[in-house]
């Protein structure tokens, strides 16, 4: 005999504790209002802010980051707000230093400044400043309910679902038809590589590397991250496999096969499909955001 499922006691507001309820009243609102994080990082790396407080020497009083930004009078009360919420959220650190509020870089301000010095190259302002990138977001997770009210395989394959339901076609084939939407998303992700190489060469490139003859960075977008393993370990063959279109516009940018402009750091391009092929070699690469995404059903 089937055992009978345990009776639910239904949850009534009536018997949770005042103060649990607006507990949870707060998580709702902070939930649905979780963009403005994003909204402020995003002004702030717009108004320049991490680039000014490294240009003061690491640190930077609230009159200071005024002057520096020539933010309007009538603006300027609400400069320490902005600041404030950065600081909960660790992008800066606020706190008095003789008697003023000063505000101090973290590690992930570090990474939003322009200056390669500070950060190696891998500044993810841009990425984090980008309208496109921010809008094809949007775009695809505001109608995510609608995506799981839908049938997939109607609305086109494979790629990101959420941006799939709102384009009608996975991102690859978006950026595929559209130049300047792929190499600006290349542009970005190379400076986000540009970080990610720095660490991997750091933590594992000899171990990795050292012994290898060949390597293939799969979907390696630019060749930034295959760029960044050939200057360190010249002796390795690398090569990035990409989509026929991803080729084609670093061919262009580059004015010839897809190797560094100046012809130091060599790099073979292959155009192709993951899914079909991937060349041989004794490391394979695949620095990819969403490989579940890549993979079709
Ligand atoms: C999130 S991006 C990462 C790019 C690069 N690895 C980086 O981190 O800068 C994913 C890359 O995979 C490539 N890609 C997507 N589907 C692919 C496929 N089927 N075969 C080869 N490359 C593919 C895209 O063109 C894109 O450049």
């Amino acid at each position: 005999m089937a055992a009978h499922p345990k009776q639910q006691v239904v949850p009534s507001r009536a018997a949770i504790p005042s103060e649990e309820l607006i507990q949870a009243q707060a998580e709702i609102w902070c939930l649905s209002s979780a963009y403005v994080k994003s909204m402020a990082l995003r002004c702030a790396v717009k108004l320049g802010i991490p680039d000014a407080i490294h240009r003061s020497g690491g640190a930077a009083t609230l009159p200071g980051l005024l002057a520096a930004l020539s933010i309007p009078e009538a603006r300027q009360p609400h400069l320490s707000r902005l600041m404030r919420l950065l600081a909960t959220l660790g992008i800066f650190t606020e706190a008095k230093e003789g008697g003023v509020v000063c505000y101090r870089l973290t590690p992930a301000s570090l990474l939003l400044v322009h200056d390669a010095g500070a950060n190696g190259g891998a500044c993810l302002s841009e990425y984090v400043a980008s309208a496109t990138a921010l809008s094809d977001s949007l775009m695809a997770y505001l109608r995510l309910d609608e995506w799981f009210r839908s049938d997939v395989s109607a609305s086109g394959g494979g790629g990101s679902p959420a941006f799939v339901m709102a384009y009608g076609m996975d991102y690859w084939a978006a950026a595929g038809r559209d130049a300047e939407r792929s190499a600006s998303f290349h542009e970005l992700m190379g400076s986000d590589s540009r970080l990610v190489a720095q660490v991997v060469l750091r933590e594992c490139g000899g171990e990795v590397f050292g012994g290898a003859a060949a390597m293939v960075d799969v979907g390696g977008g630019d060749g930034t991250m295959a760029r960044a393993v050939k200057t360190a370990f010249p002796h390795v063959r690398c090569s990035v496999l990409e989509l026929p279109h991803v080729v084609e516009g670093v061919r262009a940018a580059t004015g010839g096969g897809g190797d560094d402009d100046d012809g130091a750091v060599e790099v073979e391009f292959v155009a192709g499909d993951m899914m079909d092929h991937i060349p041989a070699a004794d490391v394979v690469l695949l620095k990819v955001r969403d490989v579940v995404d890549l993979v079709k059903p």
